[in-house]
């Protein structure tokens, strides 16, 4: 007898309906900002539930770097509304559930410090005052062998290579056991076995139920990690669903991305989390 059409709901769409009814962790609604004068966001929208992973993609300049910064608090909106686990951005003071890992920059910052030490400060927001405890020291243990630097742990960060520092930056922001991680372009400058190494790290940390937001400019060997892309051009969203299905910076129309470049040095806001 031919078997009756599936009513039972596959493992994939269980997994699909309980992330539509997941609370949302970001939710920016007709989001503008500007930057030395010139509109920057003009209306972005983009809701992150808990558990998904989304990647935000664009040319050069189409505002991703600035969106997520908006998030994290770090550029103000001009309008729209944002809200981080259900509480209005202005209100929002729980940053140790964010690890943020900013766009390219050094560990080093010219200040001397150990790979421990630098990777110490990401759990700054969970620490009590006083020296670190047990818990904090393994965080931190933990997170060195996540991004496979714990062999490292006691080297200075200016004897680092780039995609060391990026191993470094990102145990730093998985040191504070955080709930969200928003990576700006974590994959930028890292070589291929680098690139493997944050990949399995990040899909242990999805498998955690850690929710995720990044920059890329491709997906790369994040793509099987991807529920959802949301693609901004010109500071407007003009994708959300899918992930591209031709990976690589070409798969998006306009897309004109370079790298490496430097960070931008808007006026910072204090949130407590690290830049
Ligand atoms: N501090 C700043 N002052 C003025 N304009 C800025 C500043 N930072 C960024 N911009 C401008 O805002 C626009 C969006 O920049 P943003 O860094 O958000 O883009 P992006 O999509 O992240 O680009 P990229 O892929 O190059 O990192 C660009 O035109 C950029 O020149």
């Amino acid at each position: 007898m031919k078997p009756e059409p599936a009513t039972e709901p596959s493992p994939e769409n269980t997994a699909k309906a309980s992330s539509d009814e997941a609370p949302t962790v970001i939710s920016l609604r007709g989001a503008t900002a500007s930057l030395g004068g010139r509109p920057v966001l003009r209306g972005v929208d983009l809701a992150v539930r808990r558990g998904e992973v989304v990647a935000l993609l664009g040319a050069n300049g189409s505002g991703k770097s600035t969106a997520v910064r908006s998030v994290v608090g770090q550029v103000p909106l001009s309008g729209g509304d944002l809200e981080l686990f259900g509480t209005p951005g202005r209100r929002f003071r729980d940053w140790a559930r964010i690890g943020y890992v900013p766009q390219r920059t050094t560990a080093a910052s010219g200040v001397p410090a150990t790979v421990r030490e630098v990777v110490s400060t990401g759990r700054l927001t969970r620490r009590r005052l006083g020296p670190p405890r047990a818990a904090d020291r393994a965080a931190v243990r933990r997170a060195l062998e996540l991004v496979g630097m714990a062999d490292r742990a006691k080297d200075s960060v200016s004897a680092l290579s780039g995609g060391q520092h990026q191993r470094v930056l990102i145990a730093r922001a998985l040191a504070g056991e955080p709930e969200l991680l928003i990576m700006d372009e974590p994959m930028a400058g890292v070589d291929l076995a680098s690139q493997e190494i944050l990949a399995g790290t990040l899909r242990e940390q999805v498998a955690q139920g850690a929710t995720v937001l990044l920059v890329l400019h491709e997906l790369g060997p994040l793509e099987p990690l991807i529920d959802r892309a949301v693609v901004l051009r010109d500071g407007c969203v003009v994708h959300d669903g899918p992930p591209p299905k031709a990976v690589g910076q070409h798969a998006l129309p306009g897309h004109d991305h370079v790298h490496p470049h430097a960070a931008h040095d808007a006026e910072p806001i204090r949130t407590g989390l690290l830049t």
